[in-house]
């Protein structure tokens, strides 16, 4: 097997995990690893087939003209057209062709990945030496029964006898496909897609991942989350571990809509350099005991570049929101302390640190928690209208909330992730952990338990996600949402000409 300069294959069929991937040199956090690229059948999703380029994947803002022959491939010049035509469209052509004369749009992207792995013969000595698995799978017989349709679906447009040997070697691919492939998000247009790439395909899973995996046009690159050693073996998550996390919209933390924008915008790099220092000393006790609120004030408004660009997650601007919140904490704003921890769990901790187990998002989680407990609605106190002053709406906003939910439920994803960083005698573990039994422990939430229970064991429960959605992510982005105007009311220049009068 051929691997990218620095990696090296370890393990054989007969180790526990099957084969894996070492590196050559030690390598930094954020490090490149390698890059993977030829060859990969790289291919765009089937509802993005007519807007991408079907060979560098640019799109879908590049203008892309579709092949005269099959009317259904789309390249965004004469040099990908040609290159894709000699790679794989020569044989894909007929296919779409056959596929279109029966009249149907397109084929589902999994069997146009099996006809490029049928039609990639340069591929065929690499793809022989990929794990199949093919006996799990025929023991999934709702599964086995999709692979056959898939398998005879290629054959037929491939124009194949679909004879008993060549569907079980189609069906045979199909299972490296499952085994071996990445959906590819792509880095730049967050366009989906399939990547297979013998090499890559050697890495294997774990959950506490050292690496992770981006696409940009018809490469990978591995990239390292923390330092590894020279010999260490990389790993990387097959599951989006964000599922088991706050944030509603997961397309944002692979897409970060403000990446590039620092390297892009020169003057605001600059700037940055200036505020950083000014900002970064943390509020030390002399200060905290003076006046924490103009302290906060002035690097607030050195922050002004920041939020104007939604930098949220760039430091200083986290920083100062935390130290914000530690102030209103301790004058016992619970609510306003509440609305900016919510805010940077979700804007800004969770793209500082991508794993849901870093310890800084734990922390995150067991504030968030304690203060929910402090500011659920005292029972008979009179509800404010939502149109009212900022502290109106907010109290209006918690008033709908069910903060016991909320509260059991970020102590459950805390939970799930603490025992990766914390061990179960630690402090932090056991305060969370004590908390989730005391509130699973409440009479008559037998329904939000089970719920809770549920959504942390498995993400395709539509129920018990439709469930957290509703009770956890929704609230926790409405709390999010007045963190800025909090900001500005205690701590805007606004605030500054009130308390100098
Ligand atoms: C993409 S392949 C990785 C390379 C694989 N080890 C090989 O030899 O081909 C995925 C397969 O590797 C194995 N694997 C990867 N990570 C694993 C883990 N953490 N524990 C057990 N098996 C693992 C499983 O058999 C899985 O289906």
């Amino acid at each position: 097997m051929k691997l990218p300069p620095g990696l090296m294959l370890a393990g054989s069929a007969s180790t526990p995990r099957g084969r894996s991937l070492t590196t050559q040199r030690a390598i930094g956090p954020g490090g490149v690893i390698a890059v993977f690229d030829e060859p990969s059948i790289t291919i765009p999703s089937s509802p993005c087939l007519r807007l991408t380029c079907n060979y560098c994947l640019a799109g879908p803002e590049v203008p892309v003209r579709a092949c005269t022959g099959c009317r259904t491939a789309t390249y965004c010049s004469p040099a990908c057209q040609k290159a894709d035509w000699k790679l794989v469209h020569k044989g894909e052509c007929k296919v779409f062709k056959r596929v279109k004369a029966e009249g149907h749009d397109f084929l589902p992207t999994g069997v146009r990945a099996l006809v490029h792995m049928l039609l990639r013969t340069d591929m065929a000595a690499a793809v022989q030496e990929m794990e199949a698995h093919t006996e799990g799978f025929r023991a999934q017989k709702e599964e086995w029964r999709d692979m056959e349709l898939q398998a005879l679906a290629a054959m037929h447009y491939l124009g194949r006898e679909a004879s008993p040997q060549s569907v079980n070697e189609a069906i045979d691919l199909l299972c490296k496909l499952q085994v071996n492939s990445f959906n590819r998000e792509d880095e730049d247009t967050g366009d989906s897609g399939i990547f297979v790439n013998p090499a890559l395909a050697m890495v294997n899973h774990s959950c506490v991942p050292n690496a992770f995996v981006k696409f940009a046009g018809r490469k990978a690159s591995l990239h390292a989350y923390r330092a590894i050693k020279e010999g260490e073996e990389v790993e990387i998550s097959y599951i989006e571990l964000n599922l088991c996390s706050l944030n509603s919209d997961l397309s944002t933390l692979r897409n970060n809509p403000s990446q590039g924008l620092l390297s892009s915008n020169k003057d605001l790099a600059r700037l940055l350099e200036e505020i950083y220092p000014l900002c970064s000393t943390r509020l030390s006790s002399s200060e905290t005991s003076e006046n924490p609120t103009a302290v906060i004030r002035k690097k607030w408004q050195l922050c002004e570049p920041l939020r104007a660009a939604q930098l949220f997650a760039i430091e200083p601007l986290p920083q100062v929101m935390g130290e914000a919140s530690i102030v209103l904490g301790e004058r016992e704003d619970h609510p306003f302390a509440l609305a900016i921890c919510c805010f940077l769990a979700i804007t800004s901790d969770a793209f500082k640190y991508p794993l849901p187990f870093s310890p800084s998002r734990l922390t995150g989680l067991l504030m968030i928690a304690n203060l929910l407990s402090n500011t659920a609605p005292i029972s008979g106190s009179k509800v404010p209208a939502a149109t009212g002053s900022l502290r109106e709406r907010i109290v209006q906003a918690l008033s709908e909330m069910d903060q016991a939910t909320m509260t059991q439920a970020i102590l459950a994803i805390f939970v799930r992730w603490a025992p990766m960083f914390h061990t179960e005698d630690s402090q932090a573990f056991q305060e969370g952990s004590f908390q989730l039994r005391d509130i699973e422990s409440l009479r008559g939430r037998q329904k939000e338990r089970e719920l809770i229970r549920r959504w942390a064991r498995d993400h395709n429960d539509a129920e018990a996600q439709m469930f957290f959605e509703y009770a956890v992510q929704k609230p926790v982005d409405k709390l999010a949402s007045f963190a800025l105007e909090i900001m500005d009311a205690e701590f805007g220049p606004g605030q500054a000409l009130l308390t100098s009068r």
